[in-house]
């Protein structure tokens, strides 16, 4: 270890901002059961490795390396790593992962879906990002065309599948990293694909950040401070947005497009991007939500529209929207029979059905059992004269067609008792104190 002192303040500025990182995050770091530390054997996680053995207990670390199979190195790189992990006693695996082109997009892909897949609930993934990093994200995104969130750069930290991501170096500049490392002597992998100005990310990092940074010392700084601001703005914006969404989104967790109307244009925009964000997690851009204007808000009123957003269905029926995960819509890997002798939330596979105690409703929960519809069901419901086939009910209540086929209901025995979201069947109802019984799509 070389001892000069502006090497040495600089260490210590990285240990600062380090532990400043983790300790901003809430639950505390301590109660982190294990820190998976990013590892490629670049700069950047070497320092951040460095770090972590030093300031993080030894038993919670666990080295991972992706192995992308894309350079002729690739196999040198994960024994690098694994020397780097064994040299001071931390565990370590390789993951394997096979992206499916040789683009820097499919790589990060495939790198993210891997993390995903080893994380687990109460771990923390900790990735090398620095401040150069944030700037070149900010600077292409900006280049590419972003909003506010776009233009937040990367966050400190965010939920990262079961678990949460770090990036604990994201205000330490390349250059404080590069003293650390010569500081630390530690050794690095170069990749040599980084060099190479074909790559928009590369090109920023070699032919425009410099020129920036010769001019405007200070624009890592103001930029990190400029996505701060961004960040805290789309913040506010979001909690805005839920309290207005609250108006639009109906029990059954669809979006009513006649409450969404009563709001100006550039407030529908943005609640029914939220909407879609909130009830999927994914965050649809400019060219999709026009695709969703014209394809299903504007088609013909007698038409089924849908828009396929991933993993989800986007539909539009009766005046709602509705966001399912297809497959599960026509219902087929389901729940049947779920016992159900209690308040409480029944999960079906494809929907839930909620029951809690109420001033009037369903008179008793013993023996209850929830089991699809097969068709030809008839009951009376609490109040009416006649009995009634149960395909009539949910078409009056105007149940998408798609939820009809398998539509939870619940028995006694033999007996129909409720209808959930739709009715109490004659015989089962007490006006004095009985349970209510909705059931809500995912
Ligand atoms: N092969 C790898 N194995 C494990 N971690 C990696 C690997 N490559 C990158 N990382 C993690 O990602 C961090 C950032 O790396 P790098 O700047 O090369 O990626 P990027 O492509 O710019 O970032 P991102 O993956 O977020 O788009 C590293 O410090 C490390 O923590």
């Amino acid at each position: 270890m070389k001892s000069n002192p502006e090497a040495v303040a600089v260490l210590k500025k990285c240990e600062r901002y380090f532990l400043q990182a983790l300790t901003s995050i809430s639950p505390p770091h301590v109660d982190v059961k294990r820190f998976l530390i990013a590892h490629s054997g670049g700069l950047d996680s070497q320092v951040l490795l460095a770090l972590a053995s030093q300031l993080l207990p030894a038993s919670k670390l666990y080295v991972v390396h992706i192995n992308h199979h894309l350079q002729g190195e690739a196999s040198q790189w994960a024994e690098f790593s694994y020397r780097q992990a064994v040299s001071r006693s931390i565990r370590h695996t390789v993951m394997d992962v096979f992206p499916d082109d040789g683009s820097e997009n499919a790589a990060r892909d495939a790198r993210y879906s891997a993390f995903e897949q080893i994380i687990q609930p109460g771990d923390w993934l900790l990735m090398g990002h620095h401040a150069d990093d944030q700037a070149e994200t900010i600077l292409f995104r900006m280049l590419r065309g972003a909003g506010l969130l776009g233009l937040s750069g990367m966050a400190v930290t965010r939920p990262l599948g079961i678990g949460r991501l770090v990036r604990p170096l994201l205000m330490l500049s390349r250059v404080e990293l590069e003293q650390a490392a010569d500081f630390l002597e530690l050794d690095y992998i170069n990749d040599p694909s980084n060099q190479d100005i074909v790559y928009d990310r590369n090109f920023l990092r070699h032919k425009v950040l410099p020129s920036l940074k010769q001019r405007w010392p200070q624009v890592l700084e103001r930029w990190q401070k400029n996505a701060e601001l961004m960040a805290e703005s789309h913040d506010l914006l979001e909690t805005y947005l839920d309290t207005d969404l609250m108006l639009c989104v109906d029990s059954l967790g669809c979006f009513n497009l006649q409450a969404w109307e009563g709001f100006e244009p550039p407030k529908r925009r943005a609640l029914l991007r939220h909407w879609i964000y909130r009830r999927t997690g994914h965050r649809i851009n400019q060219n999709q939500l026009q695709v969703i204007t014209v394809d299903v808000l504007q088609a013909k009123a007698d038409a089924n529209p849908v828009y396929q957003l991933g993993e989800y269905a986007l539909r539009r029926f009766s005046g709602r929207l509705y966001l399912d995960l297809d497959g599960l819509a026509p219902l087929g890997s389901l729940r049947d029979e779920v016992p159900a002798g209690s308040e409480g939330v029944y999960d079906l596979g494809d929907a839930t059905v909620h029951i809690s105690a109420a001033s009037v409703g369903l008179k008793t929960l013993s023996g209850v059992v929830i089991k699809r519809r097969k068709g030809g069901e008839r009951c009376r419901p609490q109040g009416k004269k006649h009995s009634v086939s149960v395909k009539k009910l949910l078409q009056e209540a105007a149940i998408p067609p798609w939820y009809r086929a398998n539509w939870p209901l619940l028995y006694v025995g033999d007996e129909l008792v409720a209808v959930p979201s739709i009715c109490i069947c004659e015989g089962w109802y007490s006006e004095k104190s009985g349970f209510s019984v909705l059931w809500c799509s995912f």
